[in-house]
């Protein structure tokens, strides 16, 4: 009976762990619900009351504004729900964080790859967790289970509005990918597609090169079913270039959720 939140730049996303699930199964997340910040007010309540219980307690991982904190704990705690925020941690769940200051990872990140760990750590294979949110970022975990560090890019949304608002000419462009765009609206969208897949493709190749085995390369965040299918056509065709395999794209809808939900498991069975 608790509730799981990542509360993230743009959307919040809420779960509710059910009742029934068993310690050390992947974690079965019921009511999920996605909101964007100005929706929230009215969206939470809403979402309280379609919730089957009471709810008794809440885990959350936040990088977005205090005041987004500050609202999903008042409002909990009118229902009689405390809710914990969890940072980023040294340790936790036999993975490693391998950042220099531990809690300045974002703890959304942290516990994308708590789930990601979890639910693929068998495979004794490096592991890229590709987050394309807000921000994009590319995180690579050891097949020891260390998270040895990641890239942060600018996400699709704010590079569009990125080039819109620091040039005059450029608008906030909709258009497709193409190899050699001959207008301005597909233009900037090939060169966002470029950056992201580009990005993508480099760190899969680096980790393939340092631990000698393909990154199992696992794919979440909001913006990502709008990207997948240009994405994966771009990528099949950069690796042809280069005379490798095709990365496999494992799509996660909500890996945050679900590492807070190990983390939750965990404490309850502490
Ligand atoms: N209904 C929606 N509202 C806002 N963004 C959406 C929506 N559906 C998809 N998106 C895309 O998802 C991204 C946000 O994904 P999400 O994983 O929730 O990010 P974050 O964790 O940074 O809030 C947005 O940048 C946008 O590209
Ligand atoms: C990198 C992020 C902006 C991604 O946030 P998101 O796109 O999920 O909203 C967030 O994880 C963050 O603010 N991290 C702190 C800095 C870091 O992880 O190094």
């Amino acid at each position: 009976m608790s509730i799981l939140i990542d509360a993230g730049n743009t959307r919040i996303k809420l779960g509710w762990l059910a009742q029934d699930t068993v310690p050390g199964q992947p974690p079965c997340i019921e009511h999920i619900m996605a909101c964007p910040h100005a929706d929230l007010p009215e969206v939470f309540t809403g979402w309280l009351r379609t919730l089957p219980y009471t709810p008794e307690r809440a885990l959350g991982v936040s990088v977005t504004h205090h005041r987004i904190n500050d609202y999903l704990s008042r409002t909990l705690d009118t229902h009689g729900c405390s809710l914990i925020w969890r940072k980023a941690a040294q340790q936790a769940l036999g993975l490693t964080n391998g950042y220099l200051q531990t809690t300045q990872l974002g703890a959304d990140r942290w516990a994308a790859q708590l789930g990601a760990w979890q639910r693929w750590r068998h495979l004794a294979q490096p592991l890229l967790l590709a987050g394309f949110g807000t921000a994009t970022t590319l995180d690579t975990i050891s097949p020891d289970g260390t998270f040895v560090g990641g890239l942060i890019l600018p996400g699709t949304a704010l590079m569009r509005h990125a080039l819109a608002q620091g040039t005059e000419l450029l608008p906030v462009a909709s258009g497709e990918a193409q190899d050699y765009p001959q207008d301005t609206h597909n233009g900037i969208i090939s060169g966002i597609y470029a950056a992201q897949c580009g990005a993508l493709l480099r760190q899969w190749l680096l980790g393939l090169q340092r631990y000698g085995q393909p990154p199992h390369l696992v794919v979440t965040g909001g913006a990502w079913p709008a990207l997948a299918s240009e994405m994966e056509t771009l990528l099949r065709t950069e690796t042809t270039l280069l005379g490798k395999p095709s990365p496999e794209l494992h799509y996660h809808e909500h890996l945050s959720l679900e590492g807070v939900a190990y983390l939750l498991q965990e404490s309850s069975h502490a």
